[in-house]
């Protein structure tokens, strides 16, 4: 089956609301759901989602840069061009991350997340061009923060700036599950995801900064172009770029101060501290109602910033870009990315299902979401070395 036809068929069994009103259908993705919940085994769970997600054809083998690693460093330190810098040990990199978590708390965690991503695309470098607008928003005072401890502590002896800011991102993420998790029990507890450090990264020569211009995905974007942006720059398909852009459910946008769209994507800023799915929750509850509204003239920005607000009971309890409800719907827009469809009548995307199985199944994402960042954040290298 095409994702067309998985999405056609989502389509025709979700019953719409013709009047516009909020609706809570019996639908039969969530009944297929409810018995995906009930399995106890969690190894079978995960096995049967993977083939319901396998079924949509979101994540069928591409071919992507690949990243060879080097386990043992005291012999591949002779081979391998270090720029000079002697083994990173594993007591070595807690010390590093304990240097991070002192300056990583709050809104930060949502910028640093942002900074690894930004960094990464056109390959990871530990450069940022602080004159470009899509990095101009308050994550440039982390950014700071970053290069003062990296520089203060003599980190370049032992890591590449790139290597820094992608052990920050992985810690920032670490901090924002154990923020999702405080008074959880261990079944809605989200599962930390493990990541594998390796570094070796390179730095541009201007490292921290950079007069690079890369070219970043927008929040006007629809599907396709969201899409096309993953497969090129990190050679991730569909199903991991949902998983990636999970990441949304940490921060919000910054109004005047940053891109000219404003809000959390969740309630506020306590929420905007965990590392959750509710992002996707948020996204696919059919209790929330949603405006679509261009907030320009509201945050000063040059030219239309149509954005998604949700609301319950009068209360608004979301903020969502194109880029993000794209995930859910197949959005119609026009090229300043007003969208002549909502949320009561714009078809489903291809990746709609995954969207509700990450809401449901927060571990399923957690897993999709630990491959596609140590994707990301590998962009750009062709070596690195395992601690
Ligand atoms: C289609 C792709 C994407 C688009 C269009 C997009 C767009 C945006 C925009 C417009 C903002 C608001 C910036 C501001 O006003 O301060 C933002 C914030 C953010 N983005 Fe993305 N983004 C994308 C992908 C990603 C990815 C892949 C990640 C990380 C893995 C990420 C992480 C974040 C975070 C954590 C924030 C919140 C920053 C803060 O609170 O300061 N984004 N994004």
């Amino acid at each position: 089956e095409t994702p067309e036809t998985l999405s056609s068929k989502f389509n025709q069994l979700t019953p719409k609301n013709s009047t516009g009103l909020p609706l809570v259908p019996v639908n039969p993705i969530d009944a297929l759901l409810d018995q995906k919940a009930a399995i106890t085994d969690v190894e079978q769970q995960e096995k049967e989602l993977d083939e319901l997600v396998a079924e949509s054809q979101l994540d069928s083998p591409i071919p992507i840069p690949v990243v060879n690693y080097l386990e043992p460093y005291t012999i591949h330190s002779f081979t391998i061009p270090q720029n000079g810098h002697p083994p990173l040990t594993k007591s070595r990199l807690s010390f590093i991350q304990s240097q991070l978590r002192e300056i990583i708390f709050e809104d930060r965690i949502a910028h640093v997340v942002r900074i690894i991503f930004h960094d990464c695309v056109g390959g990871c470098d530990g450069c940022l061009n602080r004159d470009l607008p899509p990095n101009m928003t308050p994550m440039l005072n982390t950014a700071t923060l970053l290069d003062n401890l990296y520089d203060s502590q003599g980190f370049s002896d032992w890591l590449s700036r790139a290597d820094f800011y992608a052990l920050a991102g992985i810690t920032a993420i670490e901090i924002g599950v154990e923020n999702a998790n405080v008074g959880c029990f261990f079944f809605n507890c989200i599962r930390m995801p493990r990541f594998h450090f390796r570094y070796g990264r390179k730095d541009c020569a201007t490292s921290p900064l950079s007069s690079g211009v890369q070219s970043f995905p927008e929040g006007k974007d629809d599907y396709d172009a969201v899409m096309e942006f993953f497969a090129n720059e990190f050679g991730l398909r569909p199903r991991y770029a949902t998983a990636l852009l999970g990441a949304h459910t940490l921060g919000g946008a910054a109004g005047a101060a940053g891109s000219g769209f404003v809000g959390f994507w969740k309630e506020n800023a306590i929420e905007a501290a965990k590392f959750d799915q509710r992002y996707f929750s948020l996204l696919s509850d059919r209790r929330l109602y949603w405006n679509h509204l261009d907030v320009s003239a509201q945050t000063g920005a040059n030219s239309p910033r149509f954005q998604w607000e949700g609301f319950v009971n009068n209360q608004q309890v979301s903020f969502m870009l194109n880029s993000d409800v794209s995930l859910l719907l197949d959005i119609q827009t026009n090229n300043v990315g007003q969208s002549s469809c909502n949320f009561n009548t714009c078809p489903y995307s291809p990746t709609a299902l995954l969207v509700h199985i990450y809401a449901r199944f927060p571990n399923f994402w957690i897993r999709d979401f630990e491959r596609a960042f140590a994707r990301m954040i590998e962009n750009g290298s062709t070596w690195l070395l395992a601690v």
